[in-house]
């Protein structure tokens, strides 16, 4: 295997298999009726087959592409660009912005998903310059911290260009971080994975992936892992954990992977939507009654994700935190 780092290879359960399923069935989804210049307010009929179209997306497979969305392609294609230079920077130079213990935000190359190295680079910021997270995954220590983006400096215009997408995909969703990944060519793609198989802790992800595609999504039905093929100026979109959790296992948030290969480097931009830290996440009320009782105990959104970027950050012996930690026993058995 050469130059490889033993920490890269996947145990062998989890290597990809790099014969592509590409599936024509994750559901494209049309959004143009919500961004109709006619009525830009849509009224309520008019969007309920949309969001019954939604609802079954978010059942069957936690997973769908949306089009005609209404976020302008230049921004997405200015940062793609952006990203790109900024990646081909030397190590050193990147370093310079590096995450570290104190600061969460930034470039880092040395992401583990479930122990095993990711074959990627990765740049993250918050949608707005300062962001409050908690400072602590301990339940008893209220203590917050602020999150300050690190932008390079010299010559990129990385800056205005990632501040200009956020404003932009950010009326699709709400708010949070958004990351830069690059996922180099790999000598190794059979045995290497650009991230690990895993679920987003998060509510909800939108994916800008470019056209060399690699995002591998778990089908429910049957396990096969499905290829999402590069659509273009399309947004993936999947439902987090926070989903499952709020729906109360109606939508559950879907494992998946990026594969990496061998010729072509890859840049792809997930946009990660969460609550406020303070959000106490549970089973929605509404949802909740005596025949379909809350599955989940209540937990407070701040210290999940304190907990998994922490876990994130150092190789950890134990597994990171998961939902199913919450999970309360089933009444019906
Ligand atoms: O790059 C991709 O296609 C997937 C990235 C991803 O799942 C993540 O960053 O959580
Ligand atoms: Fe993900």
């Amino acid at each position: 295997m050469g130059e490889v780092d033993a920490a890269f290879i996947q145990a062998t359960e989890y290597r990809p298999k790099l014969a592509v399923v590409e599936a024509d069935d994750i559901p494209l989804i049309d959004l143009s009726v919500l961004n109709s210049p006619d009525s830009p307010e849509p009224d309520a009929t008019a969007i309920r087959p949309l969001i019954a179209e939604i609802g079954e997306a978010c059942k069957n497979w936690g997973f769908f592409q949306v089009i005609n969305h209404g976020v302008p392609l230049k921004p997405r294609q200015y940062l793609e660009i952006g990203a790109r230079k900024f990646f081909a920077l030397s190590k050193e130079e990147k370093k310079k912005v590096s995450r570290n213990e104190v600061n969460p935000l930034g470039y880092y190359d040395n992401e583990h998903t479930k122990n095993v190295r990711d074959w990627k680079e990765v740049f993250d910021f918050t949608v707005h310059n300062q962001t409050l997270i908690t400072a602590s995954h301990e339940p008893d220590d209220n203590e917050l911290k602020e999150y300050i983006n690190q932008w390079p400096d010299n010559s990129l215009e990385l800056r205005e260009e990632c501040e200009h997408y956020a404003e932009e995909v950010q009326k699709l969703a709400y708010k949070f971080f958004i990351r830069l990944n690059h996922y180099p060519a790999c000598p190794v793609p059979h045995l290497a994975l650009g991230v690990g198989q895993h679920k987003d802790g998060v509510a909800l992800a939108i994916l800008a992936q470019d056209d060399v595609g690699g995002l591998e999504v778990k089908r429910k039905t049957d396990g096969e892992w499905i290829r999402v093929k590069p659509t273009h100026d399309a947004y993936v979109i999947n439902v987090g954990d926070i989903i499952q959790v709020w729906s109360n296992d109606r939508y559950e948030s879907v494992e998946h992977r990026a594969v990496v290969n061998s010729e072509k480097d890859r840049i792809s931009i997930p946009f990660f939507f969460s609550p406020a830290h303070y959000t106490i996440v549970e089973p929605l009320e509404e949802l909740i009654n005596d025949q379909n009782p809350a599955k989940y105990k209540p937990y407070n959104w701040g210290e999940y994700f304190t907990n998994r970027i922490r876990s994130n950050f150092q190789k950890l012996d134990v597994e990171n935190i998961q939902i199913y930690h919450f999970k309360l026993p089933d009444k019906f058995g």
